[in-house]
């Protein structure tokens, strides 16, 4: 992600102030001009950037600070905070109710990636346990319904539209009369586009949202406008109610840092944003996490949202089951493997998960490290299983690694067409994923309720430390960080902390 390279430019400016022997004038300066340049860079606008250098100069007023202070805590904290208040609009976005019937519009330009979204929406929340279905009003462009069509049904999501009607306000409202009556409770309406922000657009849009009164307008933007995101914005907010934003094409363009500012300049607030064509390619932004992902701090609160959408829910009693009692067995990961594949392009969040070294999905190379777990997976398949077995141990239920003796490295190699090389590196995987779980051994006793959210609440900052694998922790501030960290989430106070708490 384009946005990767931002944040690291600001986070290797923080680094080299922090290095500096003595932090004076001249360090912060150069720190912030770094910083201004790399966010310029990203089409951010000049005079948001020159408001915040101001705003951190007044707050870090390194003559008043006495020498005990740790200025580069508090310099780091200003730079956080300037950061999240460029990116916040100051209001929350309308949030479906699950279980209600909610219909939500879909406004933009053609080939913001409209479309995409729409699915890349239903897709999200379908996993999350809603019912969406999608209803093609988009009559303008052709292709429009065959391709929302190929979408849904790749997605086995419900879908309306028509080939011969040219009615969107027609279309819309038959489809959203049709899923009301299925019971849906997240009715997306895709709406047509042009390729310039013209009267006839606005109008269409206008009538379907009369029509189908909407309980959300979403308007789905590209981020590769930059800052000219705002006057877009700002045209549609006034021709529809635009409730919120999405910004698409994150991935691909250095603009993305300008154009996310300049949608919170309207007020008007991104909820989430896309990464890829993809169906899940798509993250929900939220301000404080964003930030503190963009400047390498991770983002636990999110690590335990992945966590839970990891393991499916009817699973995850059974999976604390088998924590608890210290057993990580070979089917335990073979089920993990499982889940992490069915999420698709996941490099970032493997990376966070307890055990999995980052090098195994390693970003930009999410495809090879999908690969490897497949082949981990067929060599699984040739172990001994309820089902192929005739001798007395059931080779993917056992979490003995001395089990695994030289024989049955060959006899797996060779049940699954894979050199023995691969397997024994598949069960030095296994051991180090295992040990990585055992630090986790009797929190699923904690966890009374059975499910993840009551396992992360009893989780303490020690227990977690052992948990996550170096780097991250390191990435944390250590254990101080971590401790910070948690601390702040679970009070559900300003997560500001996410940011400092190391040892310096
Ligand atoms: N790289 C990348 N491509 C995207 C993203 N979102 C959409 N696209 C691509 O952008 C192109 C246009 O997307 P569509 O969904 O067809 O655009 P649209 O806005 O619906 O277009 P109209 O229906 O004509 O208004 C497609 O090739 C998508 O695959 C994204 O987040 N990243």
């Amino acid at each position: 992600m384009v946005l990767a390279q931002l944040g690291g430019s600001i986070s290797r400016a923080i680094q080299q102030m922090s290095n500096a022997t003595v932090i004076d004038e001249k360090a912060l300066n150069d720190c912030l001009n770094e910083i201004t340049r790399a966010l310029l860079q990203s089409d951010v606008q000049f005079k948001l950037v020159r408001d915040m250098q101001t705003n951190i100069k007044k707050i870090v007023n390194l003559d008043d600070l006495a020498a005990g202070h740790n200025k580069r805590k508090i310099i780091q904290q200003a730079i956080f905070n300037e950061l999240c208040k460029m990116l916040d609009p100051g209001k929350p976005s309308f949030a479906p109710k699950k279980g209600k019937t909610n219909v939500v519009m879909f406004v933009g330009l053609q080939g913001s990636g409209k479309t995409t979204t729409c699915t890349k929406y239903a897709y999200y929340h379908q996993k999350k346990g809603w019912k969406p279905a999608l209803v093609c009003a988009d009559t303008f462009r052709a292709g429009a319904f065959d391709q929302l069509k190929q979408n849904a049904t790749k997605a086995k999501i419900p879908f309306y539209g028509s080939y011969t009607e040219s009615d969107p306000v027609k279309i819309a409202v038959e489809g959203v009369e049709r899923f009301k009556d299925e019971n849906c409770d997240l009715i997306i309406v895709d709406t047509s586009g042009r390729h310039k922000q013209e009267a006839s657009l606005f109008e269409e849009m206008r009538q379907v949202s009369e029509a189908t009164r909407p309980d959300l307008v979403i308007f789905v933007m590209d981020s590769s406008i930059g800052q000219a995101a705002f006057d877009q914005a700002q045209a549609f907010k006034q021709s529809v109610a635009v409730g919120a934003v999405i910004i698409t094409k994150m991935d691909g363009h250095a603009k993305g840092g300008g154009a996310l500012s300049a949608v919170a300049a309207t007020k008007s607030p991104v909820i989430f944003i896309g990464t890829g064509e993809h169906m899940d390619e798509f993250e929900v932004f939220d301000v404080k996490p964003f930030v503190s992902r963009l400047l390498g701090m991770g983002d636990l609160s999110g690590f335990m949202d992945k966590i839970k959408e990891v393991v499916p829910m009817d699973q995850q009693p059974e999976l604390l089951q088998k924590l608890s009692e210290g057993n990580f067995t070979l089917r335990v990961m073979y089920e993990q493997f499982q889940n992490l594949l069915k999420m698709g392009p996941i490099g970032q969040v493997f990376s966070m998960l307890p055990g999995f070294s980052a090098d195994l999905m390693p970003k930009g190379h999410e495809k090879e490290g999908q690969a490897k777990i497949k082949r981990y997976m067929t060599m699984m398949d040739s172990m001994t299983n309820q089902g192929n077995t005739r001798l007395p141990v059931l080779e993917l239920d056992n979490s003995n690694p001395k089990l695994m003796n030289e024989s049955r490295m060959m006899r797996i190699a060779r049940g699954s067409g894979r050199p023995v090389r691969e397997v024994m590196e598949l069960f030095e995987e296994y051991k180090r994923i295992a040990k990585a779980w055992s630090n986790m051994k009797g929190l699923g006793k904690m966890a009374k309720k059975g499910d993840m959210s009551s396992l992360s609440r009893n989780m303490n900052a020690q227990q977690m430390s052992k948990a996550l694998p170096p780097q991250m922790l390191k990435q944390f501030g250590g254990m101080g960080g971590l401790q910070n960290l948690m601390k702040q989430m679970g009070s559900g106070k300003d997560m500001m902390g996410m940011f400092g708490g190391g040892d310096k």
